[in-house]
């Protein structure tokens, strides 16, 4: 049988400088899958290529056998794609929006409501059919974007920075959402928040400087990563003591007036026990983020072990 995703060798140069240099990768499962880098790793640029928006320099993409270059109509048809902006029209209603997406799809005629209405479900967007998509919150049109990538049913769904740019709350709403996509999907998510990717997924591939440092299952990975602490920024900070009460937090100290380091051991679901927290108890958390400086380490000690 063919692999869900196979990448062989792929670089990709624009003008002069390589953005990403021979990565090899191969999928065949369903679930999520996490690309994990920091800015300018090369993320994009490689899912971009996967799915046939750039056109490699060097290299091979296979969706489900198919060559994206030779035959890329049939490649296309299993793969759904969600670019760091989502493709949206905003004077068309979400109902619209859907079926002018599945008629570029080249969708069956027959099948385009049946199956407009079963994304609109999945991601909870059916009240919202008739709804202008400039009308709907930054949350909404993140799912109305997930929604037209997984219409057309596509064994591998890609998501670039599917949570960038959403509220706490929104975040912790997509998050759930692509989890339960994960379930029936191949889905290929990128990230540079770790605690996002340890949140959602089971591999994870790590690129750095346009190259693979690493690539392996979650626990595997768990296994050099440790991650001890979280800058949060909040508008209404909290004192210490209340930092202190959420599960699984060790240790808290402010670093400014309203971002706050907080010191965690083992439990990799604290990010979001410190969202639902700042959620229910009013601190408008703005900003949930790794420490900066400990990412930076990983990736330096995963590229040094390449
Ligand atoms: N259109 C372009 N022209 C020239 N260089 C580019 C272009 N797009 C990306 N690059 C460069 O290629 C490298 C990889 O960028 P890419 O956008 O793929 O990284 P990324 O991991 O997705 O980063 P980010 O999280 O910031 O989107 C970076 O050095 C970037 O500056």
């Amino acid at each position: 049988m063919s692999s869900i995703l196979k990448v062989e060798n792929l670089s990709h140069k624009y003008s002069t400088a390589w953005a990403i240099r021979d990565i090899n990768l191969e999928i065949n499962q369903t679930g999520v899958i996490g690309l994990l880098g920091s800015n300018g790793a090369g993320k994009s640029t490689t899912m971009n290529i996967i799915c046939g928006v750039l056109n490699q320099t060097q290299g091979n993409v296979f969706i489900d056998g198919k060559d994206t270059r030779k035959e890329a109509e049939a490649a296309k048809m299993n793969i759904g794609f969600l670019p760091q902006t989502p493709p949206l029209y905003p004077d068309f209603t979400v109902n619209e929006y859907l079926h002018y997406a599945a008629d570029l799809r080249l969708m069956n005629k027959n099948n385009i409501r049946s199956a407009v209405a079963e994304a609109m479900e999945r991601t909870g967007i059916s009240h919202f059919s008739s709804r202008l998509i400039n009308n709907l919150s930054g949350g909404y049109k993140q799912r109305v974007g997930i929604a037209q990538a997984i219409l057309h049913k596509p064994k591998l769904v890609v998501m670039d920075e599917p949570t960038n740019g959403l509220d706490p709350n929104q975040i912790i709403e997509a998050r759930k959402l692509i989890k339960e996509i994960g379930k029936d999907h191949t889905v290929l998510l990128s990230s540079h928040i770790l605690s996002e990717v340890h949140l959602l997924c089971r591999d994870v591939i790590m690129i750095e400087g346009g190259q693979i440092v690493f690539s392996d299952t979650m626990d595997a990975f768990n296994n050099y990563v440790q991650p001890g602490s979280v800058l949060v920024r909040m508008e209404n900070p909290p004192p210490v003591s209340d930092l202190l009460k959420v599960p699984g937090v060790s240790r808290a100290e402010y670093l400014t007036e309203k971002q706050a380091r907080i010191y965690f051991e083992g439990d990799q679901e604290v990010t979001e026990n410190i969202i639902e927290a700042g959620v229910q108890h009013r601190w408008k958390i703005r900003e949930v983020n790794l420490d900066k400086n400990l990412l930076d380490d990983i990736f330096k000690h995963l590229s040094n072990q390449s």
